[in-house]
C-alpha cells in the first residue's frame, strides 16, 4: 500500500525504506525495472540522472545488482537533470560521479550519453552559453509533436537540506525560468555556476523520482509535501505527468504526516 497527496496539479507517492542502503538498493531494482517496461513498450528509454550523495549510492547499486543485465544499455539515453560548471572530469561533476559510479561499465552507446558542458568545453567559461548548447541538444532529441524536449522516462532528482531540485535554488532566478535549461550563478551550494534544466523541462518527464535520505532532508520533504510554493521551496514545483515518486529513507521521512508514507 502506498500513501498518496496532491502535490501541485498531480499526485505524489511517497514510499519509505529502513535506512539510505535499503533505499538506493531499491531504487536501483526499480530503476531497472522501469527502463526495460520503456523499452517494451516504446523500443528504447531515457533516463535523467541527478547527483548528490544518495544518487551515487543508487548508480553503483544499480551497478551490482544482477538486474542491469536486464536492460539493453544500447537502447538506453542518459542525460543530467543539472550539472556543477567545472572543467570536463572534475570530481565534483555529477557526470564524472556517474561515469565512475556506473556509466563506464555499462555497454552504452556514447552517442546517446548527454551530459550537459564543461567550463573548458566548446563555449569554454560561460554557462549562458552552454545552458544553450544543451537546450539545443534536447531539441535536437525531442520527440515529434513535442518543440523542445525528448522523451524522459524517469527523470531523477536528489533534495537539498534547502529543497533544492537539480540546480534549482529557493528564490533564484532559476526558479521563475520558462526556457528548458538555464544557466546558474550563485549557487548558494558551491560550485556557484552550474547548468540546470528548469521546471518546465522536469515535469516534462513520464516519471519523476524525488530521492532522499538523512535527518537533514527531513524538513525539507514536509515541506515540499505540504503544499508550498515552488519559488521558496523547488522541490514544491516537480511532478511527472504520469508519475511523481518520493522515494526516501526512515530519516528523510520523519516530518512527512504518517497518512502519507508507505514503509517498505
Ligand atoms: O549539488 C547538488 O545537490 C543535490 C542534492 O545532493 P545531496 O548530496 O544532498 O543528495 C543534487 O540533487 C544535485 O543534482 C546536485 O547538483
Amino acid at each position: 500500500m502506498s500513501g498518496s497527496l496532491p502535490v501541485a496539479d498531480g499526485e505524489a507517492t511517497v514510499t519509505v525504506h529502513a535506512d539510505a542502503h535499503e533505499l538506493a538498493e531499491a531504487v536501483a531494482a526499480r530503476l531497472a525495472i522501469r527502463l526495460v517496461e520503456a523499452q517494451a513498450s516504446r523500443g528504447e528509454a531515457a533516463l535523467v540522472l541527478t547527483g548528490g550523495g544518495v544518487a551515487a549510492a543508487i548508480y553503483q547499486a544499480l551497478g551490482r545488482s544482477p538486474a542491469r543485465d536486464a536492460v539493453d544499455w544500447s537502447r538506453v539515453d542518459i542525460w543530467w537533470g543539472d550539472e556543477r560548471f567545472l572543467p570536463a572530469g572534475d570530481p565534483d561533476r555529477n557526470e564524472t560521479q556517474a561515469r565512475e559510479a556506473l556509466l563506464d561499465a555499462l555497454p552504452l552507446r556514447p552517442e546517446r550519453v548527454h551530459p550537459m558542458p564543461a567550463s573548458d568545453g566548446p563555449d569554454g567559461d560561460d554557462p549562458e552559453a552552454a545552458a544553450a548548447r544543451y537546450a539545443a541538444e534536447l531539441a535536437g532529441a525531442a520527440r515529434p509533436g513535442h518543440a523542445s524536449v525528448p522523451h524522459f522516462d524517469v527523470l531523477l532528482l536528489g533534495l537539498g537540506p534547502d529543497a533544492h531540485v537539480a540546480s534549482i535554488f529557493p528564490e533564484h532566478p532559476g526558479a521563475y525560468e520558462t526556457r528548458p535549461v538555464s544557466a546558474v550563478r550563485g549557487s548558494p551550494k558551491p560550485p556557484p555556476t552550474r547548468i540546470t534544466l528548469t521546471f518546465p523541462t522536469i515535469n516534462s518527464a513520464e516519471e519523476v523520482w524525488l530521492v532522499a535520505a538523512g535527518a537533514a532532508k527531513a524538513a525539507a520533504a514536509r515541506l515540499a509535501l505540504s503544499g508550498a510554493g515552488p519559488v521558496q521551496v523547488p522541490a514544491a514545483g516537480v511532478r511527472g505527468v504520469n508519475r511523481t515518486l518520493w522515494l526516501l529513507d526512515r530519516a528523510a521521512a520523519a516530518e512527512v504526516p504518517p497518512r502519507l508514507r508507505s514503509v517498505r
